[in-house]
């Protein structure tokens, strides 16, 4: 089974594009739900030197519905609003599918999610200073935390 980074209509190019490379790097599934805000069409990936695009695991979705359909495993839902952080859940099954989903970059996650799955909502810690932390850096922190946990398999 495997870690899933699920984007909820991402709309940065270079966001997308940096958590593209974690997920190359590490064997992570990436799910695409759209709208997106940029191209993903052969020359745009050319364009912007994603050689590694060909070696990720991509599905586009047109909506949360399509996605739930056709997913099953543990869905975590990662935003500022959540409770309870990112440490306080167990990643160590390696026979579970974990998918991690994020909100866009301008609005998050849509806020009635909150209401049916908020046992599975988690937040990175962070000061008052910022409403956020940028969409990829975030992407990634919870990409290793699930690998570490689980020793790192497959990788060097
Ligand atoms: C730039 S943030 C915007 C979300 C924010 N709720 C808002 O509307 O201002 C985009 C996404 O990054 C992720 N994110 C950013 N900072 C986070 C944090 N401290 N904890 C959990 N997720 C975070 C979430 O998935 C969020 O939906």
């Amino acid at each position: 089974m495997a870690i899933h980074v699920v984007l909820y209509q991402p709309e940065i190019p270079a966001n997308t594009a940096n958590i593209a490379r974690t997920c190359a790097g590490t064997e992570t599934a990436l799910h695409l739900i759209r709208p997106l805000g940029f191209s993903t069409d052969e020359k745009m990936i050319k364009q912007a030197g994603l050689d590694f695009w060909e070696t990720i695991n991509i599905t586009y979705y047109d909506s949360f519905d399509d996605f739930f359909v056709k997913n099953q495993g543990e869905f975590y839902y990662i935003e500022t609003f959540a409770e309870k952080t990112y440490t306080s859940y167990d990643f160590t099954d390696q026979s579970k599918n974990y998918y991690f989903i994020f909100g866009k970059e301008t609005t998050g996650l849509p806020k009635d999610l909150l209401e049916t799955h908020k046992d599975h909502f988690l937040r990175i810690p962070m000061t008052e200073h910022i409403r956020s932390l940028n969409l990829s850096n975030t992407a990634a922190i919870l990409v290793f935390e699930a690998l570490r946990q689980q020793g790192y398999p497959n990788l060097r």
